[in-house]
């Protein structure tokens, strides 16, 4: 229906609104772009599912995030990696896990500040209609 388009078009607008603001504070420049594996050459080991925010805003442009649950449930991932990757064992991981958890409450405020709720429900209305 075109109105369910219309709907998911805004969604759309909206995460990358979200992505653009996380993407413009430098603290969060290490989850811009996936980890370089060539770099860090045991990260898959550790790692079994990557995340990014370049990636996130690839799958927002090929129709990926029906609702914003899912677009969460990357930025989710995205401070799991990071805290499962870098143990806290030393400085430089220490900095990395505290960023991974202000990023994703960073995200979770920024959506909490500019999400209507029912906009959210139409979205999960719509995924569960598909
Ligand atoms: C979200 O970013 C990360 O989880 N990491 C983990 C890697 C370990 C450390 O920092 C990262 C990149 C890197 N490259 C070279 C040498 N050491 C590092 C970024």
């Amino acid at each position: 229906k075109h109105q369910e388009e219309s709907t998911l078009r805004e969604l759309r607008i909206f995460l990358r609104d979200v992505l653009t603001k996380l993407g413009r504070d430098r603290k969060f420049s290490m989850f811009t772009k996936p980890v370089d594996l060539e770099e860090v050459p045991d990260y898959l080991v550790i790692v079994k599912k990557p995340m990014d925010m370049s990636t996130m805003m690839t799958k927002i442009d090929l129709h990926e995030y029906v609702t914003v649950e899912a677009f969460m449930s990357d930025i989710d991932l995205i401070c799991r990696n990071a805290l499962e990757y870098n143990p806290a064992k030393d400085p430089a991981g220490r900095a990395i896990r505290h960023r991974a958890c202000a990023f994703k409450d960073t995200a979770y405020a920024i959506i909490k500040a500019e999400l209507n709720s029912d906009f959210e429900k139409q979205c999960q209305e719509i995924a569960q209609a598909r």
